[in-house]
């Protein structure tokens, strides 16, 4: 990555994802958490955790150093790291996007600054991160008919952004009417919940509960939507989310863990959904959520919400803690 666009950002290349056994570079830009363990920043600088540090060490960075200073899992086996220290970050914007794009892509928040032996650099700025991220560029690209266990009159809507290899999906559920508003759930992808059963979140319990409830309000002359939306573990993505759960292993909370990777503890893009919705024709909804951020942002990009419909599952041992959590530190409204 090239920053800023106009020649004042230097080449980036991510530690997770580069191939160039050799490259080696004298700077690291990591996140603040990670620099808060490391001890580099100050108590004000952690606050915000996800926010770009630039590093220096006493020797070049080669691809095999950088790594245990980007992942902490790997604090335990490789606990001496340093001397570095934090040098003056002169081109926020782009190291800002840089960890915007990390995020996007599932890595951990880490990159060699100017490296040598990397081969070429792919320039991007900072700006087409705004672009790439406007809903507007969603659309439809198929829909056909999917009988579903919970309701046989289901239809499926896949839609697609030109840049953007994530394929969300929505279900109408029974027939769609204009002067009816249908119930939503709008639910964020979870493969280890969905999927596998998993009893570490409410995830799969609350998709199943979503569709059966619509499948009955299909049955007494209504209907609903399902969107569901490829923003795996809050938008951190599949691999990180695995990390954050070997953190929680440790004791540390969702938003602690996901914070000390180095990202954001809620980085979905609700704006997305409104966009669905948009696609689909539908502009009220009654909303299935304990998620007042889901109901606000819905309503500032354009959808009517008439009606919150409350959407909790019975915890269980396994999933207590995260439940609690979400309760105390998320904002969202469970007993
Ligand atoms: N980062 C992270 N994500 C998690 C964890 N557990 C579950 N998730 C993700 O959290 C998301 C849950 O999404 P939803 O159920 O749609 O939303 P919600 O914010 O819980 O709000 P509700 O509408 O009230 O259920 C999914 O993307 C899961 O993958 C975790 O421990 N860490
Ligand atoms: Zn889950």
């Amino acid at each position: 990555m090239e920053g800023g666009g106009v020649g004042d950002g230097p080449v980036l290349l991510p530690v997770e994802t580069a191939i160039d056994a050799q490259a080696h570079a004298p700077r690291m830009l990591i996140s603040s958490a990670r620099a808060a363990t490391l001890k580099l920043v100050n108590q004000r600088e952690a606050a915000a955790p996800h926010a770009p540090v630039l590093i220096r060490g006493a020797e070049p960075f080669t691809l095999a150093a950088a790594r245990p200073i980007a992942d902490p899992a790997l604090d335990l086996a490789s606990p001496l790291k340093g001397p570095f220290k934090a040098e003056l970050l002169a081109w926020t914007d782009a190291a800002d996007a840089a960890l915007e794009l990390a995020r996007l892509a599932g890595i951990l928040p880490a990159f060699l600054v100017d490296p040598e032996g990397a081969g070429e650099a792919q320039p991007v700025a900072a700006g087409d991160l705004a672009h790439w991220a406007d809903t507007a560029r969603l659309t439809i690209a198929a829909r056909a008919r999917l009988p579903i266990a919970a309701c046989e009159n289901t239809e499926i809507v896949a839609f697609r952004s030109a840049d953007d290899t994530r394929e969300h999906v929505a279900l109408v559920i029974g027939t769609q009417m204009s002067d009816r508003a249908p119930l939503v759930r709008l639910h964020s992808e979870c493969l280890t919940g969905d999927i596998l059963g998993s009893l570490k979140c409410d995830c799969g319990p609350q998709l199943h509960a979503a569709l059966t409830a619509m499948a009955d309000e299909a049955d007494g002359g209504g209907w609903g939507v399902l969107l569901y939306m490829r923003q795996e573990g809050r938008g951190i993505g599949l691999v990180n989310k695995m990390r954050a759960y070997r953190l929680q292993d440790q004791g540390f909370d969702t938003v602690d863990a996901n914070q000390r990777l180095g990202l954001p503890d809620e980085a979905r893009d609700f704006g997305t959904a409104a966009r669905m919705l948009e696609l689909l024709g539908v502009r009220d909804v009654k909303l299935m959520t304990n998620n007042l951020r889901k109901v606000v942002a819905l309503e500032e990009a354009g959808v009517r919400v008439i009606e919150r419909v409350q959407h909790q599952l019975p915890a269980n041992p396994h999933n207590a803690r995260y439940l609690g959590t979400k309760r105390d530190r998320s904002g969202h409204l469970l007993d």
